[in-house]
């Protein structure tokens, strides 16, 4: 891999030797240095302006002890939450918000109600706890879309997300890039680019393409058009080359292309306005961030070739720690740089979203306790949300497939989770057939991660060991992006 210009942000100290703890994990015990404690989360799920809102703080002893503190957001699919960690990744304060729905016509307004919540996020940040934090960093949805005007900040265009598709650009995009490079799958960010590129009146002369997290993190440090090698690996960066490949750079579009940092890269100072606002301190910094799927496996501390995070949120993401690097846009395999080794893996359609439709997250845990794990389900599933799946099948035509429906919900439900995990494991068989370096243990992310009977069926079908990571929240891992970032300086 060529000398790094960037430096190296992934040889995260390993804050603690253990990455799991088996079993279903109701509280987080931590001992910090500076003797706080705090047993289950005291989550007080309050309504305010109409939103729902979490909030866990431990009760620092003393917390002038504290010197700094370190904020990762994560603006998942359904929700964002936050994160506070000290240097030595004790948590002090966490929260969450569900995305309030804006509606622009009949589209929804993803841009008001990503703002809003970024603020409703901040502002439910103790103010005590505020003024300690020294860093911040966000991850968002990988391959979520925006282009705007560079001088104006205004959106040239709706936002498209990471499981949009834009079909129409993929002849092109294959036309340009190498064979089954990353770029040609219809969800990936250069598909989107393209599309608008070809389909939109908008001037073009001042456009920028920015992620989601990218766009976030702009509206708090105020320099547009900045990204990260994690971010930009959908829309054709190559984080080995450390540059643009010259078959993108030759593109018409290469000015809308934003600038690349390694992620946990300081950008700027946190804006004065909003600084003085909610009462961050002067030198509070903002650095650039990652994808959710990143993020959680940052989240997992998992530093050895072989380890992977299975990260079962609204989607199924996975990501295997590798010697080699893959990638095969046939299948949806693509790989992320993590120093001098690479994520290898994928994002599937499958996974939370399609649980949501079904169940409540109430039902999820009574029909679970119904689950004998060690007994296969017969019923044969490809569960999706809608039309559409990305890996290990890269189709966007594949339908779901959730029939037939026995009586039992318990039953239906062993056989959607049966289902998923199969999905997984033909997503880590995939992968050791591409080259990647065989995975030997999984750690589980996302809010899948708390069902311990879907952790016993994963289990016997992958054939490895599998448990809930120490740290389950990508926001988690996005505060060691932010701590990391002040350590490099
Ligand atoms: N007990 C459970 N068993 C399985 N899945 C669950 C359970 N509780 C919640 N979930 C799923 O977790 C998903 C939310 O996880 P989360 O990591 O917050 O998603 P995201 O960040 O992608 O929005 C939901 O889709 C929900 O169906
Ligand atoms: O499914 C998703 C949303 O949660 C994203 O696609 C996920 O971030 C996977 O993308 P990447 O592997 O680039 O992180």
């Amino acid at each position: 891999m060529a000398a790094s210009l960037h430096h190296s942000i992934w040889s995260l100290r390993p804050l603690s030797s253990q990455h799991s703890i088996s079993g279903n994990i109701n509280s987080k015990k931590s001992i910090s240095r500076i003797g706080m404690q705090y047993g289950k989360n005291n989550y007080r799920s309050e309504s305010r302006r109409g939103m729902r809102f979490q909030r866990s703080n431990c009760k620092a002893n003393s917390i002038t002890d504290v010197a700094k503190l370190y904020l990762g957001m994560d603006f998942g699919t359904s929700g964002a939450r936050y994160a506070i960690i000290d240097k030595e990744g004790v948590i002090h304060s966490e929260g969450k918000r569900d995305y309030p729905l804006y509606l622009n016509g009949d589209a929804v307004d993803w841009v008001r109600s990503w703002k809003t919540t970024l603020f409703s996020l901040l502002e439910d940040i103790p103010v005590t706890l505020r003024s300690l934090v020294a860093s911040i960093s966000i991850d968002g949805t990988s391959a979520t879309t925006l282009i705007l005007d560079s001088k104006t900040g205004e959106a040239l265009a709706r936002p498209l997300l990471y499981n949009e598709s834009c079909p129409d650009a993929l002849p092109i995009v294959k036309s340009i890039a190498p064979l089954n490079h990353t770029v040609c799958s219809g969800s990936s960010t250069l598909c989107k680019l393209v599309s608008w590129w070809t389909s939109s009146d908008s001037s073009k002369e001042s456009a920028v393409l920015m992620h989601q997290s990218d766009w976030l993190l702009w509206i708090l440090h105020g320099k547009i058009g900045v990204s990260d090698y994690n971010n930009a690996l959908k829309v054709g960066y190559d984080p080995e080359l450390e540059s643009y490949p010259p078959w993108l750079k030759s593109q018409p579009y290469s000015h809308v292309l934003p600038t690349i940092q390694a992620p946990g890269t300081i950008i700027s100072t946190l804006k004065e306005d909003i600084r003085t606002k909610l009462g961050f301190p002067e030198d509070c910094v903002v650095c650039t961030g990652t994808t959710d799927s990143i993020a959680a496996f940052l989240a997992a501390r998992a530093t050895q070739p072989g380890k992977a995070v299975t990260s079962l949120g609204s989607t199924l993401a996975i990501k295997l720690l590798s010697t080699t690097r893959i990638e095969d846009a046939r299948f949806g395999v693509y790989s992320h740089r993590l120093d001098d080794k690479w994520l290898v893996g994928g994002a599937s359609n499958t996974g939370g979203a399609v649980l949501r439709q079904l169940f409540s997250d109430e039902q999820l845990e009574n029909l679970s306790m119904q689950i004998n794990p060690m007994e296969a389900s017969s019923l044969d599933y490809y569960p999706l949300p809608a039309e559409g799946e990305r890996f290990p099948i890269a189709d966007p035509k594949m339908v779901p497939r959730l029939s037939p429906r026995p009586e039992c919900d318990a039953a239906y439900l062993h056989g959607i989770l049966e289902s998923i995990a199969r999905i997984e494991a033909k997503g880590y068989a995939l992968l050791k057939d591409l080259g990647a370096t065989e995975a030997e243990e999984v750690f589980t992310a996302g809010g899948g991660s708390k069902n311990d009977k879907w952790t016993k069926i994963r289990e016997r079908v992958l054939g490895l060991p599998v448990s809930r990571a120490l740290q389950t929240e990508a926001a988690y891992g996005a505060a060691l992006l932010a701590l990391k970032a002040t350590e490099q300086g």
